[in-house]
This record gives C-alpha cells, structure tokens and sequence, in this order.
C-alpha cells in the first residue's frame, strides 16, 4: 500500500498484507488473507509496536524508513511475541542495533527462548509508563489473550490502545485499514472465526481484559491484525464483549457426519422441522466438507447445536471427532445441544455425542436420536420431536 497510512498526525499503520499462506497456523484457511499490523510512533523517540510474520521482513523495514528517513527505532514495543508479530525481530535489530526491546517478565523469558536475546531489554510491569516526547505509552497486562505474555499498550495523548491479537480478524486489508474506510460486513465473519478458533477459549480473560480497560478513554483500537478502529471503536469493544460472555443469535447449527447419507436424512429432516417451527436462521453443513474453523465459528454465533454422526470403527466419525474435540477445548457454554445418528451393529457414535453433551456446559436436548440403518418414519418423528423442544429451550 503506498505509505505513510496515518492513524493521527505522527501515528502511523506500517503493517503488511499476506495473502499468500493458505492456512494460518498452518491450521485455519485464510480465503480472503490476513493482514499483520505494525505501527510507528514518530515521535522524539520512535517506537515501533509489534512487527510481522518473518517473510515480510523488507517490507516492514522499508515502510519504517519510509516515515523515520534516516533516523533509528529507539524503542520495540512487543505486545504479542507469536511469530507471526515478532518473525521480524531479527531483521529489525540489524537494521537498527541500538534499539531497546519492550516487554513484560514473560515476554522476556520467550524472547530468550525463540531468538536468543536478552540484551537491552526492558521489562515493564503493569502501569508503567514510557515516555516518547509528545506521546506517552502505558501498559496494561491483558494474559492469555492468547498467549501468557499478552499484554496491550494504551496511548495517553491520543488514547488510542494497541491491542495486540484482542479485536483483531482475518481478512486482508483491501485498501481501506480504519474502520471509516471499508465495509465491516466483509470482516465480520471472519473477525468471529478468528474470535472464536483462537481467543475464544480464553473467553474468562477477554472478560477481565475488558473490565480493566474501562477505566481508559479509547478513542482507536489498533490490533495486530485486520481492521483499525477510530471511528467506532467501541463497535468491536461490544462484539468482543457478547462472544466472551457467550451471548448467542437465535438459531441453529446442524453438522452432520455420513458416509451413505443415513445420517444426512435425518439431518435435513431437523432442518425441515426447524423450519416448519418458524425458525429462519438453519445453517446444514457437512463435517467433512466444511473445514472445522467454519463450524467453530457458527457454532459460536448461534444458540443452538445439532450434531449428528454415523458410527465409524466403534466411534464417531472422524471429523465429527474432531469437531467434538475442539468443541470440548473451546470450553463452549450457554448452548443448546441435540444429537443424532445411524449405525449398523455397535452403535458408539450416538453414546459418545450424548456423553460429551453431558460432560460439558452445554444443555442437551431429547430426545436422543439414534437408529440402526436407514431412517424410518419413527425416527423423523424423533427428529421433529427433537427440534420442537430445542425451539420450546430457546424460548426459555
Ligand atoms: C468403514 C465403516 C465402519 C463402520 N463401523 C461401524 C461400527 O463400528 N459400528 C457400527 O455400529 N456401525 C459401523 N458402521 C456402519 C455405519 O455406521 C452405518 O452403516 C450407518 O448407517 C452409516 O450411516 P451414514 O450413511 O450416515 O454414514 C461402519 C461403516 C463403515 C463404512
């Protein structure tokens, strides 16, 4: 993008746009890219806050020198050490030797680790304050979102918070990087796929995150990745606030695990049940064609759940195992859950939906709808019972 891209006045977004890697994380597919957002304070002192992913490492040097010319970095902020914001810390250090890496207790111990550096490192604490000249950086600990060493960076003089990984999404910058400049319909979904695959678990302490930034008067919120807001930041504050107190949409989520498509039948039967219920939001997905991070992410949108699985090798389907497993990781709550399934001879699939339903903090609906072979007409009026009560829960 053709710099300088100014927050306010000496602000600046000196980030990189990737649309090249096809899974972050080697994990979640990133369709639509993902930006890595670095930022510059060119102040008395210039601070650069977080960097990016080591293959862009020229480019964030030479979006650094495109606004500080021939002057140095004195100060790296590091809000966030996954590679992905500190790949360029290498790099940076050679281009500017003397610069002084800032981080908590944490953050120096993995930067130790990963690069080797324990030299001119400052360690902040909590409420510490740095000064730049005009402007003046103080740091808030914000753990576990989602790294232990995560903390945020609140700008005094123009309370703008830069907030590492908290309110950031996938989705690479089309031109537009504030909130003013683009379409944020685009962004939303995948701003919630984001949430809910890789914070979301630690929803307890996006909570506290929260709470303790009330205090502060934030005018912009600056993330490490997509959207910068400054014009509604808090918009995103509010997003985050009901996906980490897990406030859901009315709707359903039905995912379906089927070889011969026993199990599909019925799936759509729930749908059309839902339907005839007057429910409007039904989203149907295959487990083994839709990639997990898709389910997750509805998953968290919506009330209510329907998981349904055909039996496989004395188990459940693989990659409605999968869905199961990262379910139980997320530690997912406030929802409605009904499961259903065919099998032949053992019939395990059913039974192990049912038990992870009651071992979690999800509420199961009944009733529990399991058949051998293909569906008969018993099992659509199980199906339709199923999602009458799931409708009669949501009243509630
Ligand atoms: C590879 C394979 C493994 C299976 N393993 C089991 C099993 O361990 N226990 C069982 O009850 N049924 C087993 N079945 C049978 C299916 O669960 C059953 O045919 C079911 O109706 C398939 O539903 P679907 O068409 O929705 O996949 C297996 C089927 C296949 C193809």
């Amino acid at each position: 993008m053709t710099l300088p891209i100014t927050l306010t006045d000496d602000v600046f977004w000196i980030g990189v746009n990737d649309r090249e890697t096809h899974l972050f994380e080697s994990l979640m597919p990133i369709p639509e890219g993902v930006s890595y957002n670095a930022y510059l304070i060119n102040d008395e002192k210039v601070a650069l806050i977080d960097t990016v992913k080591i293959d862009y490492n020229d480019a964030l040097i030479e979006n650094i020198k495109s606004i500080i010319g021939e002057r140095t970095v004195d100060y790296l902020i590091i809000n966030h050490i996954e590679p992905d914001h500190s790949g360029s810390i290498g790099a940076i250090l050679n281009a500017f030797p003397d610069m002084i890496i800032v981080g908590n207790s944490k953050t120096a111990n993995f930067l130790k680790g990963f690069y080797s550096k324990t030299e001119n490192v400052l360690i902040i604490k909590e409420n510490d304050v740095l000064e730049l000249g005009q402007h003046r950086l103080k740091f808030f600990m914000t753990p576990m979102l989602h790294w232990p060493e995560t903390m945020m960076t609140y700008e005094e003089t123009k309370h703008i918070l830069f907030s590492g990984d908290a309110f950031g999404g996938f989705g690479a910058l089309n031109g537009g990087v504030f909130d003013d400049e683009v379409d944020f319909s685009f962004y939303e979904d995948e701003m919630l796929r984001y949430y809910a695959n890789i914070v979301g678990k630690y929803s307890n302490m996006v909570q506290k995150a929260l709470s303790k930034l009330q205090a502060l008067d934030v005018k912009a919120i600056a993330a490490t990745h997509g959207v910068v807001w400054r014009k509604n930041p808090q918009y995103v504050i509010d997003l985050y606030d009901r996906w980490s107190s897990y406030q859901a949409e009315d709707g359903v989520v039905i995912v379906y695990g089927s070889m011969y498509g026993n199990t599909k039948k019925t799936a759509d039967v729930i749908a059309r049940a839902f339907a005839n219920k007057g429910m409007k939001k039904i989203r149907v997905y295959d487990a083994a064609r839709t990639h997990i991070s898709y389910l997750i992410s509805e998953i968290w949108r919506y009330k209510a759940v329907v998981i349904g699985s055909s039996t496989y090798n004395g188990s459940l389907f693989p990659p409605i195992e999968q869905l199961i497993s990262k379910m139980e990781n997320s530690a997912l709550q406030n929802k409605i859950l009904g499961v259903f399934g065919s099998y032949s001879w053992s019939g395990e699939s059913v039974k192990m939906l049912k038990q992870s339903g009651e071992s979690g903090k999800l509420t199961l609906a009944e009733p529990i709808v399991q058949w051998m072979f293909a569906p008969d007409e018993e099992v659509n009026i199980q199906a339709d019972m199923l999602a009458t009560n799931i409708v009669n829960l949501l009243k509630e």
